[in-house]
């Protein structure tokens, strides 16, 4: 039975001296640069959104890929698909606050009001530490929870590995089956109806809500990136400062560094939730993924 869901409010953050737009919670690896770009930039990455998809009325989250397309079978980036990554991205890496080692998987989506995106874990063996998110369009809560001992068993991995890997990517459909608890995995896809991934999951730790309001560049790295589970309810009201607040549509541009060959591994401090680590327990136990 799932314990019941305990949510705290956020951690306050240290508000950077020199820039009062720079947030960040340092025990938690995370950050957060408010008005990253401009109003004209943001209208740009929406209209260059909407041209290539026109769809703005469904219920369901739409990605559009850039540089190595990733991929749903992996959970890492193809090695065979590549898109050449757009001006309104290429522009602001060099504005990017890790610079040793940029981004070349960039996924854009879009999340109808109503849409969200189930907790879970970024790989880790496949990209580098820094994982970005570019938010846009509208503000929005992601709820952000340490992962615990329960998380290990709802773990899933994905349906091919990238080290083991011969057959073609499968990039254009979104994983099936990722609707429960943490995966070892980058996007999942909602939840069938009826089923609340947030209620399915057992709390051994509380969550708590980050706003991520448009125009913010939210940086992931160290426990934030490795141990926690991050995702954003699928609803259409938020409480925002006690208020309720109808949710628009919200688009963001999920920014990942690839790792290839002998620099897919990982030895962070959350083997429950590390997709290397659990491998390596199957291939000990003789389990396939
Ligand atoms: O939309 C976001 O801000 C985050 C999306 C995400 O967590 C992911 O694509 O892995
Ligand atoms: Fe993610």
């Amino acid at each position: 039975m799932a314990a019941p869901q305990r949510q705290e409010p956020p951690p306050a953050p240290e508000v950077d001296p020199a820039n009062p737009k720079i947030q960040r919670w340092p025990d938690l690896g995370l950050a957060l640069i408010l008005d990253f770009i401009s109003e004209p930039q943001e209208a740009e990455m929406i209209a260059a959104f909407h041209a290539a998809d026109p769809r703005t009325g469904g219920k369901k989250r739409l990605s559009q890929h850039f540089g190595h397309h990733f991929d749903y079978t992996t959970f890492g980036a193809s090695g065979t698909r590549f898109t050449p990554v757009p001006p309104y991205i290429t522009d602001f890496l060099p504005r990017l606050p890790v610079q040793d080692s940029l981004p070349d998987q960039f996924t854009v989506q879009y999340y109808p009001p109503g849409a969200g995106i189930p907790p879970h874990v970024d790989t880790h063996s496949m990209f580098g530490e820094a994982l970005y998110s570019l938010s846009f369009g509208s503000d929005v809560p992601m709820v952000f929870r340490m992962s615990g001992a329960n998380d290990a068993r709802k773990m899933r991995l994905p349906k091919r590995s990238l080290a083991s890997d011969t057959k073609d990517a499968s990039e254009s459909a979104p994983a099936e089956g990722q609707q429960n608890g943490a995966s070892a995995s980058a996007p999942p896809d909602p939840a069938p109806a009826g089923q609340d991934p947030y209620q399915a999951q057992e709390y051994e730790h509380p969550s708590w809500e980050l706003l991520l309001p448009s125009r913010s560049l939210l940086l992931m790295m160290g426990p934030s990136r490795y141990g926690y589970t991050h995702g954003i309810k699928g609803r259409k009201t938020d409480i925002i400062d006690g208020q309720p607040v109808q949710r628009v549509g919200r688009y963001s541009i999920t920014m990942r560094t690839t790792r290839r060959g002998d620099e897919i591994r990982c030895d962070c401090e959350y083997p429950g939730v590390c997709d290397s680590r659990i491998r390596e327990e199957q291939a000990r136990n003789g389990q396939t993924s």
